[in-house]
């Protein structure tokens, strides 16, 4: 094994499978978990809750609280990956800043895995962290890409971005994520790869709304080929790099959310068109659907900024407040002719 010992924040689906990507490359992983019920799973070598099915080796082992992490890893850790999503991070962050901060002082990159935006702040996850360890800012990392946690735990190819402000600290974190199986690329165009992860929840919704419709193939390419027109023009407004979106956390996530039958975004889309109510639909759902909040923060981001975007607006007006979803599909197709727009 390369690297000793790894720490995962929060044990969902996508921190676990994570750490079955990082137990290829280091001895230990440990999962830090705030229940009870999760810490026994993952001790017995499966993640029932988040990520069923799926064995774990015993090199992964749960952690609750700080001493037990101290004790597990005998204070020092070569690599801290988060795996909270959005909604939780200001919170994590603010209740642990200084036991986090103690092992960021060893010079260690933290990797963050959300997507989202947050829609009270509008920040993207690197504003939230930097909030708390701007004095650590060249450790903090970025993960977006295509990638559904059960297929990385099933070893299926997986190539996702990993977004930074520290080349050589990028190639370090790339090297401890990388196996035969799961490839992370480095680039330094941190807003281009996280607004790719946090947008391309949101049409992901509005295909799920699509199909749910009765809408098929031509449609889903439409709604995928506006949909980056869309997400650029926020790009735009970030100074990211028009050529992210076009790698695996723009146009990759974007393919594979709108059109994988594990996207949770997706599937949420396809119970709205069904007539449920968004709410509803979120509290009878164990795992986070980012997208749901995502869209409203777009949507304040495109009324603050000026961004046209009409599959956003159109979204939020059938999420929060009660428009027929069938105006998300009448909404792309009230395009003024323009020359010149892909
Ligand atoms: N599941 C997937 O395939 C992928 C998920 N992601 C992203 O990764 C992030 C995490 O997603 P999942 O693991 O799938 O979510 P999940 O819903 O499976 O798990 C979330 C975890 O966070 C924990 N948590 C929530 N609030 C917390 C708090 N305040 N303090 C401590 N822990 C807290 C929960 O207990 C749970 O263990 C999301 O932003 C998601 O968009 C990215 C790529 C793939
Ligand atoms: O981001 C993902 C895959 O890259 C997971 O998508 P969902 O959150 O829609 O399941």
């Amino acid at each position: 094994m390369k690297f000793k010992t790894a720490l995962v924040l929060a044990g969902g689906a996508f921190g676990t499978s994570i750490a079955f990507v990082l137990s290829q490359n280091f001895e230990k992983v440990i999962i830090m978990v705030r229940s009870q019920d999760i810490f026994d799973e993952i001790n017995r070598g499966e993640n029932t809750t988040y990520l069923p099915g799926q064995k774990l080796p015993d090199t992964i082992k749960a952690a609750m609280t700080w001493d037990e992490v101290k004790a597990q890893t005998h204070g020092h850790v070569d690599l801290i990956v988060s795996g909270l999503p959005m909604s939780a991070i200001e919170d994590f962050c603010s209740r642990n800043e200084q036991d986090l901060k103690r092992y960021l002082d060893q010079g260690i990159p933290l990797v963050s895995l959300a997507k989202g935006i947050d829609h009270e702040t509008l920040k993207l996850p690197d504003e939230m962290f930097k909030a708390h360890f701007e004095n650590y800012r060249s450790q903090l990392m970025y993960l977006s890409g295509p990638s559904f946690a059960k297929e990385i735990v099933d070893k299926q190819i997986t190539i996702v971005s990993l977004a930074g402000e520290d080349k050589d600290k990028l190639l370090l974190a790339c090297e401890m994520l990388g196996t035969e199986f799961f490839k992370a690329l480095p680039t330094t165009d941190v807003k281009g790869v996280l607004l790719g992860g946090a947008l391309k929840n949101v049409i992901a919704i509005a295909g799920g709304i699509m199909e749910g419709l009765g809408y098929n193939h031509n449609t889903r390419a439409a709604l995928i080929t506006r949909g980056i027109v869309e997400m650029l023009r926020f790009g735009t407004v970030f100074g990211a790099k028009p050529e992210t979106f076009y790698g695996p956390s723009g146009m990759g996530d974007l393919i594979l959310t709108t059109t994988g039958e594990l996207s949770r975004n997706k599937s949420f889309g396809i119970e709205i068109a069904k007539g449920r109510k968004a709410e509803e639909i979120i509290k009878a759902t164990k795992s986070v659907v980012e997208g749901y909040k995502t869209t409203k923060a777009a949507y304040f981001l495109a009324e603050k900024m000026g961004i046209r975007a009409r599959i956003f607006t159109g979204l939020y007006e059938v999420l929060y407040n009660n428009h027929d979803p069938k105006e998300v599909a009448r909404e792309m197709m009230v395009l003024p002719p323009k020359f010149d727009e892909a």
